[in-house]
């Protein structure tokens, strides 16, 4: 249990001497204004009509909590507990490839201010630091590590999570809903690849089994080895299964909507699951991930951890989440935006506003923990 003594959380706020945006479109417009066209474009955008990365948001509008009253709330233990670890808030920073077309310090910022908070770091395959560096830069601070499959060489999948487990590590998350990437045309317009410009290369220079496997070491076959390795259409429950078993670090699937895809996860032996549509960046079309987190967690039946991303932008959209039953909540672009605008003060700044929202939500719900937001009504229009 990690509980803390309220205050009053919105006074402690108020500060003339504060002038950092605090809304999600005053912040997305700050980022905007510091960033190449590309980059904002790659980070901003959503695949094919962008009708998915619309409802991502807007669906947590038919959500409305309805509060209880005359509980005494003045302390809150915002601790959740996954695979036998607490964790001091049930919220997660999203796995978020090439973080140094945000801000130059990349993951190392993010990644600090995420210790400092206390919230856990999810490293993503195509950072632009590599996990070692990212380790060095924070020490012990609970990381876990994303996994891009390699298809041309699945020794690389393997070595990097050995990788991830040696650096102290606690979970790999594999995503399965990026096979290939979706069609995104501001990309298109833009002409825009972080990944053809070697942002995202940092795990796979500093990895000897990605290295042996290329013709030469110049910069070229480089890329060109990591483009023909992160297209991995092959990717089944068999891989899964294997990679299953060449680590003792546990697995979740990142990417899940379909509640039979839920069942199967469980029946192969996996960790944990997160509902994710990779905020709209994928497939579109496809219902917005707070639409179909009910329906998942109904199916996994409390049997393994259900985490959640795709269109969180404040607190209160982490409470719907929580309540509607995830056991935790990624949060994703709005970091991103805070890394662009402040570096790593800026993404201090976005994660302790998301924090802080969360728990008066929680307060003014009527309850003093996450674990007993799920008895919390939710009615939907
Ligand atoms: C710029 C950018 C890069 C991303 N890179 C990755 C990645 O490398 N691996 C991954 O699993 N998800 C990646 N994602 C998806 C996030 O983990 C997360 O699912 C998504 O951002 C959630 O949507 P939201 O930011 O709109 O809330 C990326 C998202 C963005 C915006
Ligand atoms: O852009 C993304 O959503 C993503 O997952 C990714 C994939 C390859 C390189 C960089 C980011």
């Amino acid at each position: 249990m990690i509980t803390t003594r309220n205050n009053d959380l919105l006074l402690q706020n108020i500060d003339p001497s504060e002038s950092f945006p605090v809304s999600f479109e005053q912040l997305e417009q700050a980022a905007q204004e510091k960033m190449g066209k590309g980059a904002f474009g790659y980070i901003h955008s959503g695949a094919g009509r962008e009708e998915t990365l619309q409802k991502n948001v807007s669906s947590f509008s038919k959500y409305a909590i309805v509060p209880r009253f005359l509980n005494d709330v003045t302390e809150l233990d915002t601790s959740v507990q996954l695979f036998g670890r607490t964790y001091a808030t049930p919220l997660f920073i999203a796995p978020v490839g090439v973080q140094k077309i945000a801000h130059e310090d990349g993951e190392i910022a993010t990644a600090q201010a995420a210790a400092s908070l206390g919230i856990p770091f999810i490293q993503s395959t195509v950072s632009s630091y590599c996990i070692e560096e990212v380790t060095e830069a924070t020490g012990n601070s609970p990381k876990w590590f994303q996994l891009y499959w390699s298809s041309q060489n699945e020794d690389i999948s393997y070595s990097m999570v050995q990788r991830a487990e040696a650096a102290g590590y606690e979970a790999i998350v594999l995503t399965v809903d990026t096979v290939m990437l979706g069609w995104r045309e501001e990309d298109v317009n833009n002409q825009y690849s972080p990944l053809m410009q070697g942002f995202g290369k940092a795990n796979y220079v500093n990895d000897p089994v990605f290295m042996a496997s290329l013709p030469n070491d110049d910069d070229d076959s480089i890329i060109q080895g990591i483009v023909d390795n992160i297209y991995h259409p092959s990717l089944s429950w068999k891989q899964v299964v294997e990679l299953k078993k060449r680590t003792s670090l546990p697995i979740l699937l990142k990417g899940i909507l379909h509640p039979e895809d839920a069942k199967l996860a469980i029946e192969n032996g996996i960790d944990g699951i997160i509902v994710s549509n990779h905020g709209g960046r994928q497939l579109d079309g496809v219902v917005a991930s707070i639409d179909a987190l009910r329906a998942v967690v109904e199916a996994v039946d409390g049997k393994i951890p259900v985490l959640f991303d795709s269109g969180v932008r404040r607190g209160s959209d982490v409470v719907k989440a929580l309540a509607l039953g995830a056991d935790a909540v990624l949060v994703g672009r709005p970091f991103v935006y805070g890394l662009a605008v402040g570096g790593q003060q800026g993404v201090e700044k976005v994660l302790s506003n998301i924090l802080q929202e969360m728990k008066v939500t929680i307060s003014l719900s009527g309850i003093t923990s996450v674990r007993d937001l799920r008895n919390v009504t939710i009615v939907k229009r």
